[in-house]
């Protein structure tokens, strides 16, 4: 970084090794070495300039995404770019593109077409020699959603009817509210989707399965016969998501050879027989729970980002406190601030370690999977499902928080944090809804608790449950501000407010006659059980990270101190479970905010290292106020002008509008 380091006395403060830091945060050396390369190339490649983005027409602005990708295509091929360092390309680029979903969803399907040997379709394309989806020949998107039906998979109306006499399946849309809506990628440039639509064979429904479907002609990109494509409009936010074409697609009648059908966990034969496979039918789910493990891992990047500029500004920027003419306090020392900012940059570390996890018991699944092994299917559900939604919410509030702790210049673009935060929110929604999530884990959690007394004894993320006898009766029995820094402490603390929110719900679910009424009735009490279990996981494996080896000077102490807040600050959040469950006294947790705040003392002279530690560019960060130099004041005075109003002194629609106002102002002041 070239000029006058305006953090530089921050940085010296730092009581750790950076640059060993920077490996924990990247995952290994390895992983940093090729997310330091491509992040440096995309950054100085003016072909990936982010400047103006939100400043563009939706036209413009989608035109721009097409060109970065098909550039970005390039940059793969002539570089020859392994997966993983065009995994990370897409990352730095730094912009939603139709081509996200093409990656990230296909990549899945790879795993249904490996699992599946079934699958007539992959098969004769494979004698033929040929590839068949997913290639880099064709985009495709994920058509599950329609109009009228999202969270409710079931709902779905897309009809897919198979014909025997021509052994195709006819794939139609019934009702305005069956109309395919919200695909990324669907809109303008797919040639191929994965459709969800009911089968019909002889008049029989038998429910949701997979079809792949080509859309567009590859000659001349336009919709084939009985295809009707469009792009579902703009979106929340400048910029933002609206570099997607997010899409609306309606069928009439479109036939599709029947070896089109995903045929993993059912089959349809040229007689028309329906036939479903020994496998459990949630296998069809599994694209879906391979991106929400992506949008986990994915989630420590969105906050760091935003922790990374609200941190560098807090630093730089000074209000009140002046004395004898000195300069005025930096707001990062105010208690508050701290507060606010610390146990954000807490959960960026929180969920880089969870997200590293998550990845690691998904890759166990899909091995299993292939081996015909669904044992761990329900958890990995329930762990997917529930720590998107848990990091999902927290990172979509904690940028919000981010804009408010950088004060007025966090609401100008330039700042970088509106656009992100816009681009961020959607996924709350998307990859479903994170309160029909939660409620799929606590579905989960009532099964386990109801089956306690079975032989079936609950392993991995619920293996807690296994000693309810002893969660259910202990008290935290020590006094000491210091004893809340042990792990094993704070990991009972978590265990028995989970536990005993969820043995709770059981017992007032267990009150009704019907226990669905029970569920729904009980639906608010319920999603915060689940919450509860999901926090537990996020602390127990940042606290089982710590146990790991992790070498220099003062960087476990670092992480140590990350934990605690982390930790800490849930328990003061949520306070309310702890003290109502009985596990701890008012007393406890006061003494507990105590330790919480000793903990942010300790951390603020590493805070901006440890925002260091993230290895963003400039570039990436996409923030003034986020600069690494802290050069904050002129960058932004020079910002101020390259806006189009400032183009002229006088502004358009002046002549027109605001002269006549004045005319008429000064006419009826000279009457007067
Ligand atoms: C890197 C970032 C890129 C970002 C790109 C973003 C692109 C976005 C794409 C999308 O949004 S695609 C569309 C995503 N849509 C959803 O996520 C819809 C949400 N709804 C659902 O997932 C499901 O319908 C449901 C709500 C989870 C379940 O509904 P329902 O109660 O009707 O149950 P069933 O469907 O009958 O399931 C019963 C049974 O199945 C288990 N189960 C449910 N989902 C899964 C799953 N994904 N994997 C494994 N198992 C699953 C469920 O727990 C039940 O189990 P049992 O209780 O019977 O044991
Ligand atoms: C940017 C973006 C990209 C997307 N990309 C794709 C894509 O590529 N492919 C695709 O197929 N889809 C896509 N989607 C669609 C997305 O998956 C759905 O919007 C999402 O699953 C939520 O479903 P919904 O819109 O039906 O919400 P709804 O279910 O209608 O939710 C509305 C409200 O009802 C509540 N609610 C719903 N059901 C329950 C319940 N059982 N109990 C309690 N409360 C409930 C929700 O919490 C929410 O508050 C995308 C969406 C967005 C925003």
């Amino acid at each position: 970084m070239e000029g006058v380091d305006y953090l530089a006395d921050e940085r010296k403060k730092a009581q750790f090794d950076v640059d060993e830091m920077k490996i924990v945060w990247a995952g290994s050396r390895h992983a940093f070495e090729v997310s330091d390369r491509i992040s440096k190339l995309v950054a100085n490649d003016p072909g990936f300039s982010k400047e103006e983005r939100t400043m563009l027409p939706r036209k413009e602005l989608f035109k721009n995404t097409l060109r970065k990708a098909a550039y970005a295509w390039k940059l793969i091929i002539d570089l020859h770019l392994s997966e993983e360092e065009a995994e990370k390309l897409r990352c730095f680029i730094d912009e939603p593109a139709f081509i996200d979903a093409h990656w990230v969803l296909t990549s899945c399907l790879t795993l249904i077409f490996a699992y599946a040997k079934l699958l007539l379709w992959a098969q004769r394309n494979n004698r033929k020699g040929g590839c068949p989806w997913p290639t880099r020949c064709k985009f495709g998107c994920y058509a599950q959603t329609e109009l009228g039906h999202g969270s409710n998979v079931r709902g779905l109306e897309t009809t897919a009817t198979f014909d025997p006499q021509t052994d195709e399946f006819v794939i139609h849309s019934p009702t305005l509210t069956s109309s395919k809506w919200w695909p990324g990628g669907l809109g303008k440039v797919s040639t191929h989707a994965v459709v969800y639509a009911r089968l019909i064979t002889d008049g029989k429904d038998h429910g949701i399965n997979a079809f792949i479907i080509q859309l567009r002609s590859l000659e001349d990109h336009k919709p084939l016969p009985g295809i009707t494509i469009g792009d579902i409009g703009t979106k929340f936010g400048n910029g933002a998501y609206n570099t997607v074409d997010n899409g609306v697609l309606r069928f009439d009648h479109v036939r599709i050879p029947r070896d089109q059908m995903l045929m993993s966990v059912s089959q349809v034969t040229k007689v028309g027989k329906y036939v479903q496979f020994d496998v459990p039918r949630q296998l069809l789910y599994v694209p879906m729970v391979d991106v929400r493990q992506t949008i986990v891992a994915d989630a420590s990047t969105a906050l760091s980002r935003a922790v990374c500029i609200a941190t560098r500004y807090s630093a730089v920027r000074r209000q009140f406190g002046s004395q004898n003419g000195g300069q005025e306090i930096q707001v990062i020392d105010y208690k508050t601030q701290q507060s606010r900012l610390f146990p954000l940059l807490a959960s960026a570390y929180a969920f880089r370690f969870v997200g590293e996890w998550l990845k690691r018991l998904y890759t166990d699944v899909t091995q299993r999977l292939q081996a015909k092994d669904f044992s761990t299917v329900p958890e990995v559900h329930a762990c997917t499902a529930g720590l998107k939604s848990l990091t999902t919410t927290a990172t979509a509030d904690g940028i919000e928080e981010c804009r408010k702790l950088c004060g007025g210049h966090g609401y100008l673009c330039s700042s970088g944090l509106p656009e992100l935060f816009a681009i961020y929110v959607p996924a709350c929604t998307y990859e479903g809804d994170n309160i029909v999530l939660l409620l799929q884990v606590a579905r989960y959690l009532m099964k386990t608790v109801s089956q306690l007394g079975s032989r079936k004894k609950p392993v991995g993320t619920i293996a807690y449950m296994g000693k309810l006898e002893h969660l259910m009766q202990c008290r935290f029995d020590v006094e000491q501000a210091k004893d809340w820094l042990k792990p094993s402490v704070i990991l009972e603390a978590f265990e028995a407010r989970a536990a005993r929110m969820s043995v709770a719900c059981a017992q007032n679910i267990s009150k009704f006659d019907n226990p669905e009424e029970g569920f729904a009735e009980l639906a608010a009490d319920l999603v915060e059980a689940a919450l509860a279990h999901c926090q537990l996981i996020v602390v127990s494996k940042f606290i089982e990270k710590l146990q790991q080896d992790i070498p220099g000077k003062g960087v476990k102490q670092q992480l140590e101190v990350l934990c605690g807040i982390y930790a800490l600050f849930l328990l003061h959040k949520h306070q309310g479970d702890f003290l109502g469950t009985g596990y701890i006294t008012s007393k406890q947790a006061s003494v507990a905010n105590e330790q919480l705040r000793a903990l942010y003392s300790q951390l603020r002279p590493n805070a901006i290292s440890l925002v260091d530690a993230f290895n963003y560019t400039d570039h990436f960060l996409g923030s003034i106020l986020g600069r690494y130099d802290g050069n904050v004041y002129p960058k932004l005075y020079e910002a101020a002008w390259k806006d189009p109003l400032n183009e002229s002194d006088v502004p358009d629609g002046f002549h027109e509008y605001i002269r006549p106002l004045l005319k008429q102002q000064l006419l009826q002041t000279a009457r007067l």
